[in-house]
């Protein structure tokens, strides 16, 4: 290491006096304008992690569902899973150093993980369309290079494609090819031979509306539109020619005020879709011919596949064990469908994709999905390989749904949920099962629920067990919240402090949504009062 040119670098690349950042859920966010200092460091951290692990490591420069002022990065391992938790307390603790003590830190961690300094790295590193991703990246870059690691910057990729090339580049082109035209040609295929069968009848091409968040999907849907354009005629609104990032539209602005995205065209019936700001999320909905709004999110997505995974499993007569995962989040609604209805075993993890990904991970095929409709689906070595060869072997019946399955394998990011696979293979599932929209939304209807947030001074006084559903401190806190259940119908509560934002979160639902909003109101206060809540104390206003 050249510790001199470090010191040079890392003074070029100032931490604001003060500032202390931690690596949540999504790596690090905050204001972009904050983030020099960390971007160069996660360069230099990608190098130490490429040695260790002698792979490609990725670098996402994205603050996905945040407002445009806001910024983020986050590193992703060699099979394009997330960072390993050991080295998200290394991100934190480089990010934090005094700049004098950056080549201190970065030698400590070298020596903790067992780094081989001598050894070649390696880095891939994409970007959103925010304003301010392009300088940001390239300060990643600066670290890279001080570090004497080689790279490729692949510039605007979704966050999901980024994943995949790191993927595909570790397991040197098995998975497929790391260009962002491999991914096009990979998933267009998959999508085509998957749908040849319902769309064989002719006919117009099926119209999806998808609402891109002024961001990344809109490009990449853009340039992906000539590879699939057998069946699926997709129109795109909010591309970010005109509106801002993420305001008043996309997949998170839609779930949390259950309400369509401003830029949108929407007729009643008509099947439309959101992404959020880096195209890793995507949720669904439409307006019955009665004005009213209907959100399909991921819990309904997990639903519609699972349901249709299961038909297929039938029929090849495997035993291969399928599983849902979702998070504290999941409407109760979705679960019970899924445990009484579809036979599925459910299993609920922390929030953020890491512990879903990993849970899921654990079944021949693992479905998962957060309600706010970030996910995808596993499938195992064992179990690809077996319908691999069901597809070559098997009688006729078998044999097509085998194929079937296999094309799905091919349809799903395995990385990363995706929005631009997790829609195409909606649509198809759709198109396959001759499905409306109202149709799929009626397989089970959702608990009116609200989501709240409460500003208190210190957020980590509260700690969760049983998956985030139970919070252990404050004292006092948990027995308020389960008082305040017993008094609704149908009721669950319960509070966790954010990992992206500085805010304890609130979750409530009940059988209507005058109780599911007082349900979060009263619990709201409860937090208030006893984890320390700071400023005005919460309004029941929604
Ligand atoms: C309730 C909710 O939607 N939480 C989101 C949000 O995490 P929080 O830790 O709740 O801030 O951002 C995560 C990263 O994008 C996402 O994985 C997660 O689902
Ligand atoms: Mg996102």
């Amino acid at each position: 290491m050249d510790l001199d040119a470090i010191t040079k670098y890392s003074a070029l690349h100032a931490k604001p006096v003060g500032l202390t950042l931690q690596y949540g859920t999504a790596g690090f966010r905050t204001k972009a304008e904050h983030l020099d200092h960390v971007m160069f460091r996660m360069g230099l951290l990608a190098v130490l992690r490429s040695k260790q692990t002698k792979s490609t490591i990725g670098v996402m420069v994205t603050a996905s569902h945040n407002p445009e002022e806001d910024n983020g990065v986050k590193l992703v391992d060699p099979l394009g899973e997330m960072l390993a938790p050991s080295w998200e307390e290394h991100a934190t603790c480089l990010a934090n150093a005094e700049e004098q003590d950056v080549q201190r830190v970065l030698l400590g961690i070298s020596e903790k993980a067992v780094v081989d300094l001598q050894q070649d790295a390696f880095v891939v590193i994409g970007r959103d369309t925010r304003p301010s991703s392009e300088k940001l990246a390239q300060s990643v870059i600066d670290g890279i290079t001080v570090l004497g690691g080689q790279f490729h910057d692949y510039g605007l990729v979704t966050t999901p494609q980024l994943h995949y090339m790191v993927y595909c580049r570790n397991t040197h082109g098995q998975y497929g090819k790391a260009t962002t035209e491999g991914y096009y040609q990979k998933l267009s295929k998959a999508f085509v031979e998957l749908t040849k069968q319902a769309f064989c009848g002719g006919g117009e091409d099926r119209p999806l509306k998808v609402d891109c968040a002024n961001g990344i999907g809109a490009l990449k849907l853009r340039e992906m539109e000539n590879y699939f354009s057998q069946g699926l005629s997709v129109q795109l609104f909010n591309v970010g020619t005109t509106g801002k990032l993420n305001h008043l539209c996309g997949a998170d602005f839609v779930k949390s005020h259950q309400k369509p995205p401003q830029g949108m065209e929407m007729k009643s019936n008509e099947r439309c879709c959101s992404f959020d700001g880096d195209a890793d999320r995507i949720v669904y909905y439409y307006y019955d011919t009665d004005g009213h709004f209907h959100l399909i999110d991921g819990d309904k997505i997990a639903a519609l596949i699972s349901s249709f995974l299961k038909e297929l499993l039938l029929e090849i007569g495997e035993s291969l064990n399928i599983g849902v995962i979702q998070t504290a989040y999941a409407n109760g609604s979705s679960t019970r469908y899924l445990e009484e209805v579809m036979k599925v075993p459910v299993h609920c993890t922390k929030t953020g994709v890491k512990h879903l990904h990993h849970k899921a991970q654990e079944f021949d095929i693992g479905v998962y999905f957060e309600a706010n409709g970030h996910g995808t689906v596993l499938f195992s070595k064992a179990a690809e390989m077996k319908i691999k060869q069901l597809a070559k072997e098997s009688e006729d019946k078998k044999r097509k749904a085998a194929k079937m399955l296999e094309n799905i394998i091919d349809l799903f990011n395995q990385a990363a949920g995706d929005a631009i696979s997790d829609m195409l293979v909606v649509e198809a599932v759709l198109a396959l099962k001759g499905l409306t929209v109202q149709q799929w939304d009626a397989l089970y209807t959702d608990l009116p629920n609200r989501q709240l947030k409460v500003k208190v001074a210190d957020r980590q006084v509260i700690s969760t067990t049983d998956a985030e559903r139970q919070a252990v401190t404050p004292p006092g806190l948990q027995e308020a919240v389960n008082g305040l259940v017993k008094k609704y119908k149908l009721s669950r509560a319960f509070v966790r402090p954010s990992g992206t934002e500085d805010i304890v979160r609130v979750y409530a639902e009940a059988d209507s949504q005058e109780s599911a909003d007082s349900l979060a109101h009263e619990v709201s206060l409860a937090v208030f009062q006893l984890a320390g809540g700071v400023g005005e104390s919460p309004q029941p206003n929604f």
